[in-house]
């Protein structure tokens, strides 16, 4: 038995001054019940992805969901947390849920609020998923952790600063068709190649282009077991998944290599029974255009090292052999924390739904999605199909 994606909801991210968490919770945890046609009475089971972390006072979480709706109290409901992964934990601890058949449908909640947070603070907070003793003073937050990351690949492999500049202008390029996206514009490979005012260098060779977005945003998705699913509206199944969590300091691992991602990878494909060529494209963790660069090798598309070929040779574009980040990723459509993975499911259930406007990636057949927390410490891959 798997488990299958019935219905979601997705605010817009960016600096959404108007909402607070509670706010963001109960407006996805309605929606995504409305879109999978389901009443709150039949809800098992609540999990919310927050991962906090100091961006919210209110630290407690779980039982905000129940505010939804009243007939949601007394259902079981936990907040999971996982630093940048956290959403795609509260993904697969459903996934689990109802394939032990502990629970028939549940609700899942992914919910950030950084932008109330003044600036400082928010590389503060970021920085408590990293490995405190090490990386804990690091200047410009977790900039500063992949700025190094991104150093030490240029002594390794040589500049790449052209591959990342394409990486960034081509999420960029996608998420202007994201009405969901917090940046819709699209700056084009010299603005990001080049270092200016407005695109000044961050942290080691990472300008802001090569940056993620610091955001505000909600997504929801109802799970539910196969047979459910088949009496729905639609029903997007798990064919494969795998979560793998490395060791967190940096200096006991090759930090140029994610082998944990690589790992979640080579059983994600394994439990589904294909290869990566038969994925029609890729949701990934593209905090910093580097993760996306190191990615393409730790997912195999290319040996490692030559990370640059996939997306100078243009196989990641939207038309390519490999689309990866159809939606803007991280980079376009924002990343808060707590629903980046959620929203990714989201946007890749549209896809093979066949209902993702623009961004529709034409014929998706089969979507993987990759999710990170830290610096490839917590690794998760899905990969759905649509059965209905
Ligand atoms: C933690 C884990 O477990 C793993 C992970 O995922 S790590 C990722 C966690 N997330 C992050 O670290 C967030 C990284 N990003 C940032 O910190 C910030 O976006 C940044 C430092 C790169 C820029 O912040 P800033 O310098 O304060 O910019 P800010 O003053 O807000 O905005 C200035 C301009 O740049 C734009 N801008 C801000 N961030 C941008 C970005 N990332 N990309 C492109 N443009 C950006 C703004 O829209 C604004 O444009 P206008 O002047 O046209 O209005």
């Amino acid at each position: 038995m798997t488990a299958c994606i019935v219905g979601w909801a997705h605010t817009p991210f960016g600096k959404l001054e108007t909402e607070t968490i509670e706010s963001l919770i109960i407006r996805v945890a309605n929606e995504a019940m409305d879109n999978a046609g389901i009443g709150p009475d039949e809800v098992d089971e609540i999990l919310l992805g927050h991962f906090n972390a100091g961006f919210s006072p209110q630290d407690f979480t779980a039982s905000l969901v129940l505010q939804a709706d009243p007939r949601l109290r007394f259902k079981p409901a936990t907040r999971v947390e996982n630093a940048c992964a956290t959403g795609s934990a509260a993904v697969h601890q459903a996934v689990r849920a109802v394939k032990a058949g502990d629970a028939r449908v549940v609700l899942v909640v992914g919910v950030e609020q950084m932008t109330k947070t003044p600036g400082p603070e928010i590389g503060k907070n970021l920085l408590r998923a990293s490995y405190l003793p090490e990386d804990g003073d690091t200047p410009a937050g977790f900039a500063g952790v992949f700025g190094k990351i991104a150093h030490n690949y240029f002594q390794r492999w040589g500049d790449q600063s052209d591959a990342l500049a394409m990486i960034a202008a081509k999420n960029h390029k996608n998420g202007v068709e994201n009405p969901y996206a917090q940046m819709r514009k699209d700056f084009g490979y010299e603005f990001c190649r080049t270092e200016s005012e407005k695109n000044p260098f961050v942290a080691g060779p990472l300008k802001r282009t090569d940056c993620s977005l610091v955001s505000d945003g909600a997504a929801a998705l109802v799970i539910t077991d196969t047979a459910t699913a088949l009496k729905m509206k639609k029903a997007v199944a798990f064919r494969g998944h795998a979560h793998v969590q490395d060791f967190l300091p940096m200096s006991k691992r090759d930090i140029l290599k994610f082998e944990g991602c690589t790992q979640a990878w080579g059983k994600a494909l394994a439990d589904a029974g294909i290869t990566l060529s038969d994925l029609s494209f890729v949701e990934t963790h593209d905090c910093f255009t580097v993760a996306e660069l190191i990615e393409y090798e730790a997912m195999g598309l290319v040996p490692e090292g030559q990370g640059a070929r996939a997306i100078l040779e243009g196989w990641t574009q939207k038309d390519g052999k490999l689309p990866v980040n159809p939606s803007g990723g991280l980079k376009a459509k924002g990343h808060p924390i707590g629903a980046t993975g959620v929203s990714m499911h989201v946007l890749s259930s549209m896809q093979l739904m066949g209902e993702a406007g623009g961004i529709q990636v034409p014929g998706a057949k089969l979507a993987g999605i990759f999710n990170m927390g830290g610096a490839a410490v917590a690794n998760y891959v899905s990969v759905l199909e649509r059965l209905r």
